[in-house]
């Protein structure tokens, strides 16, 4: 297994290239099973979950081309409908194959995801949908099977719970149904209007992604075509904490600022200087004090979960005391014992996280757990007084394209070490 050694006490200054966002490139690469047409996916981040989806779809009958951030699809004669568990267990975002295989195959068998390191993650919102549309769905031996007699029908679905991937499921197999298909309480994450803007290039029928209710209207079949992948905005705002943290300077280059600005407030509330342009975002922390500040999670616009361990971490370093509050999954505080164990002084209260200020941060050998807990981790290693080692990185190598050489072109010292 590999691990990241990192010598601490380093500051973050220049330029980094932000990469395709992963929770928008993986629904986009599920997405393909809906059209027979060649699709060419752009600004695709190499990642180990981007690599799973692909062995998927290979098993489906495509055929792959993956080269310099471009995916290219091609279909061919499909005779296998399944996302078996070898490949579900690494990678909880393959549910989203269920909706495109269902669409276009009237068959899909997909292995229940289970729960993970942050929470247990159900996903009865997705099969109830697909339900509401006319499949008849089984849960046996660990297995989602699913079929329809011909094409589903287009429904009317209030979703209980705001769940990404969740509406992006019901979305993708709405383009394909018979009719109408309105989603009510849909997720207003970038990445569903990504995913949306992605099935429109390829002629489908979507109104209203981005607002709670979206509306389509189903299509015969999808063609194929060209699609740019968005920037990761949760790549971008590890980034700005890497610097703010760091009393360093960060400028975010093919970045997406719009998508941030519950992030950039709290950067702001926190004492950063920050200034963004069309595609970029600085960050400034020279000569500035940095603050703690209380953050709340919550479905987009508010803050995203996602950034939740990162934010922890910037509390723990800023003056003051703060509260952290998680909404969103019941699990999602893994980080705090490693953070502890390296000086951090954070009280667990339920679903909140008291962050007291510490004098200083010391280097230790720490576990990553899940993905922002490990960016969390890797931060706290670049302030943090001598080495810290991180291990099980694979967590973060399923969210991060080369992120040890992006900070290291930041002036970090980090190293990946098989051990
Ligand atoms: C691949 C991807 O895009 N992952 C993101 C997606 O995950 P994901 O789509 O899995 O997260 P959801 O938005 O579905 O989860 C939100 C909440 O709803 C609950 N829930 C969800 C579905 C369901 O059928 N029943 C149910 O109870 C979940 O347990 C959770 O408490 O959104 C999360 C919340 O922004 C992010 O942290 C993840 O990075
Ligand atoms: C929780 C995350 O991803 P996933 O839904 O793929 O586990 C994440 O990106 O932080």
């Amino acid at each position: 297994m590999e691990k990241f050694v990192i010598q601490g006490g380093c500051q973050i200054n220049g330029d980094v290239n932000i990469s395709g966002a992963k929770n928008a490139a993986l629904p986009i690469v599920f997405a393909t099973l809906l059209s027979q047409s060649r699709i060419i996916i752009d600004n695709v981040p190499h990642l180990k979950d981007i690599c799973t989806s692909c062995e998927m779809l290979k098993e489906t009958g495509r055929q792959i081309c993956f080269d310099n951030n471009k995916l290219i699809v091609e279909a061919g004669a499909a005779t296998y409908f399944e996302a078996p568990y070898e490949l579900v267990k690494t990678m909880r975002a393959s549910i989203l194959a269920l909706g495109p295989l269902l669409a276009r195959y009237s068959q899909a068998r997909v292995s229940l995801p289970g729960g993970c390191a942050i929470g247990a993650r159900p996903v009865n919102l997705h099969i109830q949908g697909l339900q509401q549309m006319g499949a008849t769905i089984t849960v046996e031996d660990g297995y989602i099977n699913a079929s329809i007699d011909g094409r589903l029908k287009g429904a009317h679905i209030l979703m209980d719970i705001v769940s990404v991937t969740g509406t992006e499921n019901l979305m993708m197999a709405a383009t394909l149904a018979q009719g109408q298909t309105v989603i009510e309480n849909a997720a207003r994450e970038p990445e569903v209007v990504d995913l949306a803007e992605f099935l429109i290039n390829l002629g489908a029928d979507i109104q209203g992604a981005g607002s709670d209710t979206i509306t389509i209207n189903g299509v015969e079949s999808l063609n194929g075509g060209y699609y740019k992948v968005l920037p990761d905005r949760i790549e971008t705002g590890t980034f700005l904490v890497a610097a703010a943290v760091t009393g360093g300077y960060v400028r975010c280059l093919n970045a997406a600022p719009s998508c941030l600005e519950a992030v950039i407030l709290k950067l702001r509330e926190a004492g950063a200087e920050v200034t963004t342009g069309d595609d970029w975002i600085e960050l400034d922390m020279r000569g500035r004090k940095l603050k703690a500040v209380n953050i709340k999670t919550a479905p987009h616009p508010a803050f995203p979960t996602d950034m939740q361990a990162q934010f922890t971490l910037l509390n723990v370093i800023g003056e003051g005391s703060a509260r952290v509050t998680e909404t969103i999954f019941e699990n999602r505080f893994m980080h705090v014992p490693e953070l502890i164990r390296m000086g951090a002084e954070i009280d667990l209260e339920g679903n909140s996280a008291i962050c007291h200020p510490c004098e200083r941060l010391t280097g230790a050998q720490v576990m990553a757990t899940d993905l922002r807990a490990s960016a969390s981790l890797v931060i706290a290693g670049l302030v943090a007084e001598h080495e810290t080692v991180v291990e099980r990185i694979y967590h973060i190598d399923r969210g991060y394209e080369k992120i040890e050489k992006k900070l290291a072109g930041l002036g970090a010292k980090i190293e990946r070490v098989a051990e």
